[in-house]
């Protein structure tokens, strides 16, 4: 009989791209699989995606994975699922079709019902933790509800269904019109404005504050439980895992103790640390969110800054000014300067997220004079990075009261070695990265691996890490306080409304 204890499949349904990864008993990624995804921006503001086409991406990932790892379904004990948050789907109960396009976080379309909420927003922080903004699901729930005709009628029938991006997975997964099971992760609930914090269950204030429909809405389970087998893609194997990209991303950096850090950097950056057992409220502009949810414990809940804009910058410096060809090339521009020049970018394209929270900043350069070349704009592009994440951590420091004196990073952006050390130098921590770097997919595995007992326990998953890298503050006391008054003085700027 062969001891071969099988593989873990983890899917990530991120924003520019959906992957698979296959990891075995060590936490080792024996392959991946990846297709890039179309985002459309039909007006200014308005970010959406195709439902069908990501579904369709997950249905293509899994085998190709499988089989570069020379595994078949039969080898595979459990399927983890990790997405990008606060995207919105809504879909027919019976014919499984998608009744609108995914809007997606970035989208700020919902903007007049957000602010339509501000009277309510001591109650609305109250209940679920959060204060009214386009970034969270439920606004953009209700204005789809509010312009696709017949949405209202088919949701309060019971035969319109909302789910973020695992609700939908899991739905097609299931079975889609034939049995398919309708549910949310609570990591996932804990983002769409209607999940109540505290009770660990829909509110039915803030159903009610946004008028929606109750009948439309997916049970909520935990982030590492069996919630089904699947019908398609995998058949038989149990979907026994569940988060949002950034708490998997959390659980993958295996961060299980409190005051433990982690920031991924992807097309936007997202700073989380566990904060244990209680809900930690914050005073600075962060997000109290729920980190997973492990079957028989009480949640454990993070302080969350999400930053809008990181790697898309960089991305918008390639695509839009065509200044480098791909995204590594900005490493070797900021190269050949030794500091920025005196010039600072704030990436604030639709408004700043944590900690500041304003939807009304724009972008902005400051500081050029005629010294300026490419190569400073490019140290300014990755110092927006390296700053924002200052800003995050040094309000993380203030909320919770710890010195946070260790980061852990994750995401495309971290093969960057002069930016990890700028976040080094200006968040003054050490910077770590550990040797599987696809950390939103191992969390979403470890979730779903724990679940069906493939791994025993937390302690099982800490000893699989292995770090690869680390970066130590240098920069001389006097050139960073000259810097950060730099940054502080651009920001101002930035968040002047014009
Ligand atoms: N060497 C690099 N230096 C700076 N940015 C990079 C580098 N490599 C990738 N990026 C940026 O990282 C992002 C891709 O990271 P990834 O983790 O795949 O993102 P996501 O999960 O959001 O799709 C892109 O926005 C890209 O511009
Ligand atoms: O797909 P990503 O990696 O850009 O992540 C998106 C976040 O979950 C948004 O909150």
């Amino acid at each position: 009989m062969s001891d071969d204890p099988g593989v873990v499949v983890a899917v990530d349904v991120g924003t520019t791209s959906s992957r698979a990864m296959v990891f075995d008993h060590h936490g080792r990624m024996l392959a991946i699989a990846q297709i890039q995804q179309r985002q459309f921006f039909p007006r200014p503001g308005w970010v959406e995606q195709n439902p069908a086409e990501l579904w369709s991406a997950v249905q293509r990932v899994i085998p190709q994975a499988l089989k570069s790892a020379g595994r078949s379904v039969s080898d595979v004990v459990a399927l983890g699922l990790a997405n990008q948050r606060e995207t919105t789907v809504v879909w027919d109960r019976r014919t499984g079709r998608p009744l609108a396009p995914a809007v997606t976080w970035q989208d700020t379309r919902a903007e007049p019902i957000v602010e339509a909420l501000a009277p309510n927003t001591d109650e609305i922080h109250q209940v679920t933790g959060l204060r009214p903004a386009t970034y969270f699901a439920g606004p953009r729930l209700r204005w789809l509800l509010d312009n696709v005709p017949g949405l209202e009628a088919a949701a309060h029938a019971g035969e319109a269904l909302f789910g973020t991006l695992e609700s939908w997975i899991i739905w097609n997964l299931t079975g889609a019109n034939k049995g398919g099971i309708h549910v949310t992760d609570v990591t996932n609930a804990s983002r769409t404005l209607l999940f109540d914090l505290r009770r660990g269950q829909w509110s039915n204030r803030m159903l009610r504050l946004l008028d929606i429909p109750p009948a439309m809405l997916p049970r909520v389970v935990g982030s590492s439980e069996v919630y089904a087998t699947c019908a398609r893609v995998l058949p038989g194997v149990p979907i026994a895992g569940a988060l949002g990209d950034q708490q998997a991303a959390l659980f993958g950096q295996t961060c299980f103790s409190s005051g433990e850090v982690k920031c991924t950097y992807g097309t936007g950056a997202f700073v989380l640390m566990n904060v244990g057992s209680a809900i930690v409220d914050s005073e600075q502009g962060l997000v109290p969110t729920i980190a997973y949810a492990l079957p028989g414990e009480p949640p454990v809940y993070a302080l969350e800054g999400p930053i809008a804009m990181t790697g898309s910058l960089v991305q918008w410096f390639r695509d839009s000014l065509g200044i480098i060809d791909s995204p590594a090339e900005i490493e070797t521009l900021a190269s050949t300067v030794t500091d920025n020049g005196g010039c600072y970018i704030v990436p604030a394209f639709s408004g700043l997220y944590a900690p500041h929270w304003n939807s009304h900043a724009r972008g902005i350069v400051v500081g050029l004079t005629s010294y300026v070349t490419k190569g400073h704009l490019a140290r300014a592009v990755l110092e927006a990075t390296a700053w924002q994440t200052a800003d995050v951590v040094n309000a993380m420091r203030i909320d919770s009261g710890l010195e946070l004196s260790k980061l852990s990073v994750d995401g495309g952006m971290t093969s960057n070695n002069l930016l990890m050390q700028h976040v080094s130098d200006v968040a003054n921590v050490q910077v770590v990265r550990p040797f599987v770097s696809e950390t939103v997919s191992l969390g979403a595995a470890y979730a779903a691996g724990l679940s069906v007992g493939y791994w025993p326990d937390l302690d099982a998953l800490r000893r699989n890490r292995h770090v690869a890298a680390s970066w130590s503050p240098q920069m001389d006391a006097q050139r960073k306080r000259r810097e950060a008054a730099g940054w502080r003085s651009a920001v101002a700027r930035a968040t002047v409304e014009v």
